[in-house]
């Protein structure tokens, strides 16, 4: 059986559960629930604090997690990344308070620098040489400098509204790029059981990033339109019972389909449709 954890609470929840479901597993009915047997899949599930998942895989007690990668690179567990999984994407960044000059991360020296994020600092800090200390907190980190805690912090940036409602600027590059992403551990076994959950959750990944169109166009543009929409090997034609025009049909990325469909239209395509794809293998 493939023991599989999941983020129980958070930002990453949700979307992880939903994107299990796509794929085909039972997810939990009940928030409460820390396990969930999906005995046709041959997988349990485990509902876990997402700080905690990598530690569990890392050891080796549970065969794959969905985590934060930040989390993940956070645990120093001995763990490798999978699979991206397009959601919960972030920044994790230092700010401190708006001033006259920006920070560098050199002015971070002899400075106290809180965050729920201790090893990514520490790690930070020693690459750039610099000395500062490290106070670790459990969460809203934004408003320890306010408190008296800290001069700066280091904390996960997602739209960036909760440093600005606290006079808060982000500085330097940014420690890491995140989003959730499947990790197993480090010079783990190919098992069957698990490629698969990997590969179902790639054609779930895979689904959210594009689009079917489907349009009919004059035969003689055929050689235009599919330059516009090449679809991944090739578009599929069919014949209309009108000789002088065919169907296509294409997969394209999801963020371009509304300007391809300008220019579908502006060469003389007609009838076009954009739907979603909910799943696929290619
Ligand atoms: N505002 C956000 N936008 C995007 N991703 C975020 C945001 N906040 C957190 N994340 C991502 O979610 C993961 C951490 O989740 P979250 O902060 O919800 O968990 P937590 O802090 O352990 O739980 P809680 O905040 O409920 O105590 C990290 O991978 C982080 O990058
Ligand atoms: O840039 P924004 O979109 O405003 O998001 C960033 C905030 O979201 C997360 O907080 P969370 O809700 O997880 O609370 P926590 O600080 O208690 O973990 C993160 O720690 C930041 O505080
Ligand atoms: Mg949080």
């Amino acid at each position: 059986m493939l023991r599989v954890a999941v983020p129980n609470k958070g930002t990453l929840a949700g979307p992880a559960s939903e994107m299990l479901a796509e794929a085909g597993y039972r997810q939990r009915h009940e928030q409460r629930d820390l396990t969930v047997l999906d005995a046709a899949n041959d997988v349990e599930f485990f509902f876990l604090r997402p700080k905690d998942i990598a530690i569990y895989v890392g050891s080796g007690e549970l065969d794959l997690g969905l985590t934060g990668r930040d989390l993940a690179l956070d645990s120093g567990a001995a763990v490798e990344e999978r699979l991206a999984l397009g959601f919960g994407g972030s920044t994790f960044r230092y700010a401190a308070p708006a001033g006259p000059r920006e920070w560098t991360a050199k002015d971070l020296q002899d400075k106290r620098i809180a965050t729920s994020y201790p090893k990514l600092v520490t790690d930070d800090l020693a690459r750039h040489g610099v000395t500062a200390e490290v106070i670790r907190l459990d969460g809203a980190v934004e408003i320890s400098i306010q408190l008296g805690v800290a001069d700066a912090i280091a904390d996960v940036v997602g739209s960036g509204r909760t440093l600005r409602q606290h006079g808060l600027v982000a500085f330097g590059d940014p420690i890491c790029k995140s989003e959730a992403v499947v990790i197993e551990r480090s010079g783990s076994d190919g098992d069957p059981v698990k490629e698969q959950l990997i590969a179902r959750l790639q054609g779930v990944v895979f689904a959210q990033q594009y689009v079917m169109l489907d349009y009919n166009c004059p035969r003689d543009l055929l050689d235009e339109v599919t330059k516009m929409t090449p679809g991944l090997g090739s578009p599929t034609m069919a014949p209309l019972a009108d000789e002088n025009w065919v169907a296509v049909r294409a997969m394209v990325p999801r963020k371009e389909a509304p300007a391809i469909m300008d220019r579908l239209v502006s060469v003389g395509a007609k009838a076009i449709l954009s739907s979603d794809i909910r799943a696929c293998r290619l």
